[in-house]
Formats: C-alpha cells, structure tokens, sequence
C-alpha cells in the first residue's frame, strides 16, 4: 500500500527549474540538497511516495501503532522487507530488489555503511585521476552523516553473541580487530562491529539528514509520485523532462531554464532506461522502446540517437553464504515475526527510546581480506555475518535457535562482468548476470570459503553446517544458484570515463554527446569499492555536486 503524501515543500509548478533531479535516492538527495544550498533552484522528482515517519511515511507495524516509527525507521524490520505479503516498496518493473519510495536504496537497505578507502577512488578502480583526491569530500559526507556500530540509543551492544566466536575464528587466521570507520584504509586481516547509516536509534541516511536541509530552502520543491520517462531533447539539448503527471505542466512536461540541467539519480536500472527512452544507448535496447507504443511516441528522431555503452560492464558483488551453529549463538528466530510479533521485552524497549535488538539490522561483524588470484590481480573479500540463516540445506541435524550466517563476498579487484537493460515489456533486468564469470574470480572466492573455515576445529562448539560433509567448497560455489549470489550492489551502467567507446559519462559526469544531461547514482561507479557501495556513492555524489557547480555554462 502507497499512501498519499502530504507536501514535504511547495511545489513550484510550469516555472523551469536550473536543475530538475530524478530519483530521491542517495544520489538525487546528496545532489539536490548541495545544488540547492548553492541558492539554484532545484526540483526533485521521486516515482514513490513518503518512507520513514518523518517524511509522512504511515506503513506501521500493529505493534507500534500510535508512533510515527515506520518499517523504514525500524532498522531491524529490515528482514521483514523480503518477506511481508504486501512488499509494493520494491520497484514492480524492475526484476532484482529496488526501492522505490523516498530515499530509494537506503530506506530499504541493511544499513551498512564504509567510509571509502583511498583505492576505492583509484585510477587502479577505474577513476580518472581528477578524482581520487576523495578526502574532502568524504569528510564533507561524514560531517553530515557519521556511521555507527552501536546504533542502539542507551549505546550499548545487543545480540553480540557471535562476536567473540568469530574473533576466536578469525583471530587464529592472523586478523586483528579494529573500529572498522576509525581506519577506513585497513582492510586486509581485519574485522570489527557492523557500522550503520544510523541515527537515533532509527534508519537515518541521507533522508534524515541531507533531505532535511534541503526542505528548508524556499529555491528547492519536491514531487513524490512523479514517474520520468524520458527527457525532452532538441538534438544534444535537453529541455525539460517527461513526466507521468500532466497537472505538473502540459502533457506532464516540466521544462528547465534555457541554460538549465538534467541529473538523473533514477538508480542503475532506473537510469538505464530514462536513456535508453530517450534515444540514448546501445541500439538494441533503443529498438525495444522503439516496439513500445507508448514509450515509442516520446523518442526523438532516430538522427538523434546516441549510441553510447549504457549498461554494459556492470558488476555486482558475487556473496556465498556458510551457515555455522554454536551453543552462545541466539538466531532470534531468524527475525522471522519481528514485523508481526516481536519478542515483546525488546518490542517494549524499542517503542520506550529506540533502544535494544531492534535498533540494529541483523549484521553484526564484519571482517576483510586481500587476495591475490592467479592471473596477478588483487581482490578483496568482505564478510558479513549475522546471527540466523534464512536458508540452510544440510544433512546435519543442527540446532536451529543457535545458528549464524557468515555472508562472503568478493569486492574491490572482481573482473568479472555481466549487462544490464530492459526487455520487451521495457522492465529493467539483469541481461548477462555478473557473478563469477571469470573463473579467477570463482578461485579467489573458493580459496576465501576454505580459508574462513579452516579455524572452525580450534573453536570449541563451532560446527559449520552449511555446506555439509556430502559437498566440497567447489561443488558448493558451482552448484549456487545465480537468485542467490547477488548483492544488490550494481555498480557501471553508466560509467564514468574518458572514451565514449568504454563510458558513458565523462569526468563531470555529462553524458556524453549532449549539452546538458548528468548522472549522479550507483551506475557512475566504474568498479566496485571494498565494502558495500553507499558510503563510496555518498562521498562520490558529494564530489559530483562540487563538479557540476564548477563546470561553466549551466545555471
Ligand atoms: C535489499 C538491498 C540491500 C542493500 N544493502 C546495502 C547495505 O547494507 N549497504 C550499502 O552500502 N548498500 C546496500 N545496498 C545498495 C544501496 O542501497 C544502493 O547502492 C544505493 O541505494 C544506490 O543509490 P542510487 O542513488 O544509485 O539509487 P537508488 O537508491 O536506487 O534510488 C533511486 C531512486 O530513484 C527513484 N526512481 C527510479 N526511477 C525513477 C523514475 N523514472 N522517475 C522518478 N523517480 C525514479 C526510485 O524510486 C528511487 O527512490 C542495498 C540495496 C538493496 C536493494
């Protein structure tokens, strides 16, 4: 269910915009609000409406019904997105998980959150020189929105149990434990609590913090329930963008100032297809809107098409689960009634101050390792454990009250790369999945497994379960279904770069070929940072804000 909103700014309607933003993800947000403060005036169109109580969100739990504390506020509802009967949060027409409501991504994400290392920003990882100075702009997003990794309000740690376990684990493979935000460049043979996104007890992110500020300012309006197709373009020109509500201007076009700009933050797979509608991308996703009736009638001139590298490269963290049990462990039922009956002690405690289990999501420790693969490439792995598993397949009996997931992925250095677009019904979809397609890749992440587990004798009451004694490491990776691999990370759609051949926006993040359309979301990352992307995205959309203020002829 989709509530109606109530305005969180006036809308100024059928004046035009300096800058017209799509998405209110992290990306739109961190954009609009930087863009805004530079006293432009700016509109931020989101297809969804209100998430956490402060934004007008009303989806509430019974149990925490007379508050203003929403699924998107309670972090440890987080389980509960992947498994409530009604999910219509999740993008209906993209086939992987995407959030489409007032924050994107991180209204419905876990919440983890690395301040980026100084390869993240590497030309090694793909950044054009120009870039990798990140530091001030990595220390601007801090100063807005510093992690945590005791997000309970009274400070304290809760549901810690397999903390100690895994430093006995790790610690006997040569890692040391650290605050992981403290020292953002160690991530070799290290672990440490889980950092968050979060504020006060509740999910906080961009939201919370950048939007706020935002609102506040008289040249800034905002327009949930607003779906963008395609931008309206007189050859490299764009001149407004096209939208789904024609009381917004007619035919729901809004314009922009005739020196104005575009930014679409629509997200990897929104993004994607706001180019491919308006005539920019690789011709075979173009023939497909081309088939498309509705979507047919907005294209420009076919001598207007772009033909640019949208979606291709992409990747994705490939992540292997191993499923664990030991006695210290509580799988707190694998979060399974945390929405529709919560254990009513810690229930009571949250609703009191925000404080208790359900202040946190489910991750608990993290821990990072280099790897070098045989074709002389370093790669990282991160693991993210938590206490539960949601799927176990073993012939063990096993206790199921005392079992942790340690979740491994592979990260910064991965080469492996799939293809993102749309198909005929213009849904957006993986077209070549990214997960280990190179087998150096599908080593790397064997040797990372045999290694994890090769301590698991010197913990007393450490059984792994999952996989079983009926299966090696190697069938187990070979045999993972592709439904499960995946990270929810996609990075590269669009690009950024020099050649226009290999990107698809250039170092100030300008779509190639035209005048005055940017990207400011995920896709704009060429490689994947160590840890998961949104702390690399946030300091990236702080950096892009600066750029497009600089670059002369615009508003
Ligand atoms: C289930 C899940 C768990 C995750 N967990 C983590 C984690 O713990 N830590 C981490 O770092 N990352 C995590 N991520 C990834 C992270 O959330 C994303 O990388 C990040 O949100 C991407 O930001 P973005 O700005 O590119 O796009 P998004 O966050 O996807 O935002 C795009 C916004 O644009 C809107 N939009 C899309 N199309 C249109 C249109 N045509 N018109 C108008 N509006 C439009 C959408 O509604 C959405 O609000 C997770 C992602 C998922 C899905």
């Amino acid at each position: 269910r989709s509530s109606a909103s109530k305005p969180l700014a006036p809308t100024v309607i059928g004046t035009p915009y300096d800058y017209i933003i799509v998405g209110a993800g992290p990306g739109g947000i961190i954009a609009a609000d930087r863009l805004s403060e530079a006293g432009k005036k700016v509109l931020l169109l989101e297809r969804g409406g209100p998430s956490t109580g402060e934004t007008g969100g009303t989806y509430i739990a019974d149990w925490a019904q007379g508050t203003n504390l929403t699924m998107f506020d309670i972090p440890d509802l987080y389980e509960s997105l992947f498994t409530v009967t009604n999910p219509w949060y999740w993008c209906d027409d993209i086939t992987v998980y995407a959030g489409c409501l007032l924050g994107g991504g991180t209204s419905i994400n876990g919440g983890l959150y690395w301040y980026p290392t100084d390869e993240d920003f590497s030309v090694e990882n793909g950044w054009p020189k120009s870039w990798t100075n990140h530091t001030p702009y990595t220390s601007k997003m801090v100063q807005r929105l510093p992690s945590t990794d005791h997000p309970s309000t009274d400070g304290k740690r809760y549901l810690e149990q397999l903390e100690p376990v895994l430093a006995q684990l790790l610690q006997g493979q040569g890692y040391s434990q650290i605050t992981i935000n403290d020292s953002p460049n160690l991530k070799d043979h290290v672990f440490g609590y889980s950092a968050f996104d979060f504020l006060n007890g509740k999910r906080g992110g961009p939201v919370a913090t950048y939007l706020q500020t935002a609102l506040k300012r008289s040249n800034f309006a905002y327009k949930d329930h607003t779906l963008v197709s395609n931008v309206v373009r007189n050859g490299s020109t764009i001149t407004a963008v096209q939208t789904n509500d024609t009381s917004l201007g007619p035919n729901g076009i809004i314009p922009i100032t005739s020196n104005g700009r575009v930014i679409l933050s629509a997200g990897s797979y929104g993004t994607a297809r706001i180019l491919f509608q308006s005539g920019i991308g690789p011709s075979d996703m173009i023939s497909l809107v081309e088939g498309n009736a509705v979507a047919a009638k907005n294209l420009p001139p076919k001598s207007d098409y772009i033909n640019l590298p949208v979606g291709m490269n992409i990747s994705d963290n490939p992540s292997i689960n191993l499923v664990f049990t030991h006695p210290s462990i509580d799988a707190y039922d694998d979060w399974a009634d945390v929405w529709s009956d919560p254990r009513p002690a810690d229930a009571r405690q949250y609703l009191k101050d925000q404080s208790g289990v359900l202040a946190g999501t489910t991750p608990k420790v993290n821990f990072w390792r280099s790897y070098t693969g045989s074709d002389g490439q370093q790669r990282y792995m991160q693991g993210t454990s938590r206490p539960g598993a949601s799927l176990v397949n073993t012939s063990y009996a096993y206790n199921a009250s005392q079992t942790f997931t340690v979740t491994t992925y592979l990260s910064w250095g991965i080469t492996s790369r799939g293809r993102l677009g749309i198909n005929t019904s213009l849904t957006g979809t993986p077209l070549v999945n990214p997960w280990l397609t190179d087998p150096v890749d599908k080593a790397v992440i064997i040797q990372a497994l045999e290694d994890i587990i090769s301590t698991v004798s010197r913990v007393e009451g450490l059984t792994l379960i999952m996989p079983d004694n009926t299966t090696t490491l190697h069938d187990y990776v070979d045999n993972y279904s592709p439904d499960a691999m995946g990270s929810n990370h996609w990075v590269g759609a669009t690009k950024l770069g020099s050649d226009p051949s290999l990107a698809v926006v250039d170092e100030n993040l300008k779509v190639f070929s035209t005048d005055n359309l940017f990207v400011v979301d995920a896709s704009i990352i060429p490689k994947l940072p160590t840890g998961n992307p949104q702390g690399t995205l946030m300091s990236a959309a702080e950096q892009a804000a600066a750029r497009i203020l600089a670059l002369s002829g615009g508003p």
